[in-house]
């Protein structure tokens, strides 16, 4: 699903207009039919307090009260004018004011705040889309006061002060519990910094027009299940382990076995035909035992990785870097590893760490090469950012500059490919910020990679199927006790893409 901008939200807006067609006033009437029936079905409360400027999202307010009046609920209505209206705010005024048991408070200032009972639930229909400056005055009292003083807040749209597609730091924003957004993600309802004031996202489907998606260009895609489902590969009835490629996961050091176990266990896990791991010497009797399937390659040290004395290109696909230090001879193998190996390599956690203390490294990165930093990891890569907007434009420069996938973890993990295209995930939950998920991650790209994903592929597909295993790990073991182990033993959700 392509996300759009907020220009290009008005433009669909307009193209449902004209094509369905439906006049403007009808498609506020949708909107707000699908946030009525949405607050009918999951919340209790009686009273609600609606608040609105005068724009459409304020046009919205209005109807939502309407309704919510039609369905015996107790509505307040207090509107803030900062303008003479748009058509379709004045005529539903009109309308509301047909209803005498509907109270509307015009504010003036301060003193006309009302005070909010502790059950009210408040909806936010101040500014949506349209919000383009910081509310300042009257506009930015009433938002602190909100958040101030009100429990329960619905924001319909995008949460009034947030801009739909730009940071709004240091912004006066609502904090809502939920938001009520039409038909599509927003970009800011993507990023962590604004998760304070959307809450939970909800997408209300207001049918416009899907056509219009095919004449849209965007920078920006979300993958959810359908979009990996056209990517996933079946198996051949014919196939053999041949067919399915053969992943090195170069990983571990002593006390940090772990790492290595997690990630080879994974991409064993992936569908991948055969998988090998490079391990220092201490590790051989845990990796073995802990992944028999795995076959091993003994590094000569006992402690770190440090000697790449075989032909490393006869491997399909190369995942470096969990939990191997940055031991300089670990440093030198690294190096050697990036002048030997042509091909796209998988680069995580210590690699990243190694590579972001050698700068004049980067032109040795195989081209299509796989990076998978965490924020922490990302800003030692590149730079310190000033907001979430910032960095996932730096992600996307970064991989069309340097010919790489920059894969952004966190809770909607961003994926930026060479092509210049952004990647949002939708899958997995916060159980999944617990050590070693991240390793579980690279044995799994590493395994797609080796099968014969192309390197774009192979990073969204990988971290839509660990943020499933993730989510189902959590259906059995809850966000608290699930532990990265729990992902790769739920790596079974594959099957739901082998299904026809
Ligand atoms: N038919 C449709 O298109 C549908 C639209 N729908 C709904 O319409 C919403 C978009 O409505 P909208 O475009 O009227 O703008 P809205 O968000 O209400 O803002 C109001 C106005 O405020 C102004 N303004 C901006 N920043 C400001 C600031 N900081 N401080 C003070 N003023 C500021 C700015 O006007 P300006 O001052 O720039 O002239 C702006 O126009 C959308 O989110 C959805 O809820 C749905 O009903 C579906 C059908
Ligand atoms: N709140 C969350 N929602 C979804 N996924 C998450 C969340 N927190 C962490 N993850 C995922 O878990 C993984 C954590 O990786 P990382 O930080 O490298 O952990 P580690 O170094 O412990 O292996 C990433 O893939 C990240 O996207
Ligand atoms: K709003």
């Amino acid at each position: 699903m392509k996300i759009l901008s907020a220009a290009q939200i008005r433009e669909w807006d307009q193209y449902t207009m004209q094509h369905e067609p439906i006049s403007p006033i009808d498609l506020m009437e949708r909107a707000a039919e699908a946030c009525t029936h949405w607050i009918l079905e999951h919340i209790s409360q009686d009273i609600f307090y609606i608040f609105c400027t005068t724009g459409n999202n304020g046009g919205d307010g209005l109807v939502i009260a309407r309704l919510l009046k039609s369905h015996n609920k107790q509505v307040k209505v207090f509107v803030l004018s900062l303008s003479a209206g748009t058509d379709c705010f004045n005529i539903n005024l009109e309308r509301l004011k047909q209803i005498s048991t509907v109270e509307i408070i015009t504010l003036k200032s301060t003193s006309d705040f009302p005070s909010i009972p502790n059950d009210a639930v408040i909806i936010d229909a101040l500014f949506g889309t349209g919000l383009n400056r910081k509310p300042e005055g009257l506009a930015a009292e009433l938002i602190h006061f909100i958040n101030h003083t009100a429990k329960h807040v619905i924001a319909i749209d995008i949460p009034s002060g947030l801009l739909c597609d730009r940071s709004s730091k240091d912004f006066p924003v609502i904090k809502a519990a939920h938001t009520l957004s039409f038909q599509c993600y927003k970009p800011a309802l993507l990023l962590p910094e604004n998760a304070v004031y959307f809450g939970n996202v909800h997408i209300l489907d207001i049918k416009l027009h899907t056509d219009f998606l095919h004449t849209v260009d965007t920078n920006y895609e979300l993958v959810d299940f359908n979009f990996i489902k056209q990517l996933y590969k079946p198996r051949n009835a014919f196939s053999h382990k041949g067919s399915f490629g053969h992943a090195l996961i170069i990983a571990g050091s002593y006390g940090k076995m772990g790492a290595a176990v997690l990630s080879t266990r994974a991409c064993l896990r992936s569908g991948v035909g055969l998988v090998s791991a490079h391990v220092p010497s201490c590790g051989v009797t845990i990796l073995q035992t802990a992944a028999p399937e795995a076959m091993c390659r003994v590094d000569r040290n006992e402690k770190v990785i440090t000697k790449l004395d075989y032909d490393v290109t006869s491997y399909s696909a190369v995942g470096v870097g969990p939990g191997i230090g940055t031991d300089s001879a670990t440093t030198a193998f690294l190096h050697h590893l990036l002048v030997a190996y042509p091909k796209p390599l998988v680069l995580d956690a210590d690699a990243l760490n190694i590579l972001s203390e050698h700068s004049e490294w980067w032109p040795l990165l195989p081209p299509h090469s796989i990076l998978t930093p965490h924020p922490k990891e990302f800003a030692r890569l590149f730079e310190e950012n000033k907001d979430d907007f910032a960095r996932i434009e730096t992600a996307l420069q970064q991989a069309r500059t340097k010919n790489l996938v920059i894969v952004l973890k966190g809770h909607r993990t961003f994926i930026a490919t060479p092509s210049g295209k952004g990647y949002f995930n939708t899958s997995g939950n916060a159980g999944m910020a617990t050590g070693g998920s991240g390793d579980v991650l690279t044995g799994i790209i590493t395994g797609l990679l080796a099968q014969g994903y192309s390197s774009s592929e192979a990073a969204i597909l990988g971290v839509y199927i660990h943020g499933m295993a993730g989510d189902q790990a959590a259906l059995h073991y809850g966000m608290g006790p699930m532990i990265a182990g729990d992902i790769i033993d739920n790596l079974s959700v594959i099957k739901q893409l082998e299904t026809v």
